[in-house]
């Protein structure tokens, strides 16, 4: 908001079914506008590009896939680690949907058919495997020679859409609503850009420093699962306990509509920490072109239950090729 409105709705529609990831990438190509990796930022990184040549990656490219691999190779995370945690997804996210845990959080969409007959109400996600075991994922064979990642430990590739309002007590007043949460504090910071994924760990750090928190105050954390080797990474270098990290299900079951998924995220932790009547969570996701980026919020008064929507698994139709740059922020102490 940054000072200028009292009221914002923050939130994304994401049809990666229609609009593959990095599609404006390719399409900017097409159109005669080069790639985003310059010849000079791909000399400026050659040495470090090469690491991807163990995967038999292209290693003129940055890529999010490499990033996962080498995330993986630098925290010692092994293909039964990602895939444990692939199926433990599943399993979360498929008690969360038997339990109704999400009933109140999600809209339902209506359907039709591509011949235009209606065809319902889709009420639930679609992403969620009810049956998914670690043998079953761990058949799966890696996506590059030598590499730990595949199918099952990587996001899904969803259309989905999420809202959120956002308001600060000037806005509060003007709606005559009560909140429901409060954030604390929120942090941004950029990093190494081959590895590109390691951004939420310095991110939380900063994060925390500005709320004045440690990782034990923490009741329940979420950190996207674009690809397994995120949140463990995250997980062993915050110190932080398995047991609080997305404790219903995440993007490798639930999907991973990139522009939504944010918000997504935020609904879900807030409606399971005023289930467990928990005091902070935190929230963490790499925004590859952007800084990574971390918040802290803890609940308020519940009246409105924010909701979104259902998350719908669509099939691929493109890889992604993103830099990532960016700033972090100074950090300020204060006690939320
Ligand atoms: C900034 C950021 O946030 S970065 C993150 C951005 N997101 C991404 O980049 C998306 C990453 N994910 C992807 O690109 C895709 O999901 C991929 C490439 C990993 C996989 O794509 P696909 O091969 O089309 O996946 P698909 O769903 O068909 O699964 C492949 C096979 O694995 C099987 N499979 C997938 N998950 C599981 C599972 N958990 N258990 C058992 N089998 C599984 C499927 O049934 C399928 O089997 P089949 O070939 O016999 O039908």
């Amino acid at each position: 908001m940054s000072g200028v409105h009292d009221c914002v709705i923050a939130g994304g529609v994401e049809v990666m079914s229609q609009v593959p990831i990095g599609s404006n990438i390719v399409d900017g190509f097409k159109a005669g506008h080069g790639m985003p990796m310059s010849e000079s930022v791909q000399e400026k990184y050659r040495e470090s590009l090469k690491q991807f040549e163990e995967f038999d990656i292209n290693p003129t490219q940055f890529s999010q896939f490499g990033g996962a691999e080498l995330l993986a190779k630098k925290y010692g995370l092994s293909k039964e680690d990602l895939d444990r945690f692939g199926s433990t997804s599943h399993q979360r996210a498929h008690a969360a949907t038997k339990a109704g845990k999400f009933q109140a959080e999600v809209v339902p969409v209506p359907v039709k058919a591509s011949s235009g007959e209606s065809t319902g109400m889709l009420t639930e996600d679609e992403g969620v495997r009810p049956g998914a075991t670690y043998e079953a994922t761990a058949k799966l064979k890696p996506l590059y020679k030598n590499g730990v990642i595949s199918p099952a430990n990587a996001s899904q590739i969803s259309d989905g859409a999420s809202a959120l309002l956002i308001c600060n007590e000037r806005g509060l007043e003007r709606l005559g609503l009560k909140p429901r949460a409060r954030i604390c504090a929120q942090a941004l910071a950029g990093d190494d850009p081959v590895m590109m994924l390691e951004g939420p760990i310095p991110a939380s750090k900063t994060c925390l420093a500005k709320a004045g928190l440690a990782i034990k105050d923490i009741d329940l954390y979420e950190v996207n699962e674009a690809f397994a080797p995120v949140p463990l990474a995250w997980c062993k270098a915050l110190g932080a306990d398995f047991e609080r990290l997305n404790v219903n299900g995440g993007a490798m079951a639930l999907g991973h509509p990139l522009g939504a998924t944010g918000v997504k995220l935020m609904t879900t932790l807030l409606h399971e920490l005023e289930r467990r009547k928990g005091r902070y969570w935190s929230q963490h996701r790499q925004t590859n072109p952007h800084p990574h980026w971390a918040v802290a919020s803890r609940p308020h008064q519940p009246t409105h239950p924010p909701r979104r929507g259902v998350v719908i698994s669509a099939k691929p139709g493109g890889r992604s090729v993103s830099p990532q740059s960016g700033v972090s922020q100074p950090v300020g102490s204060r006690r939320c």
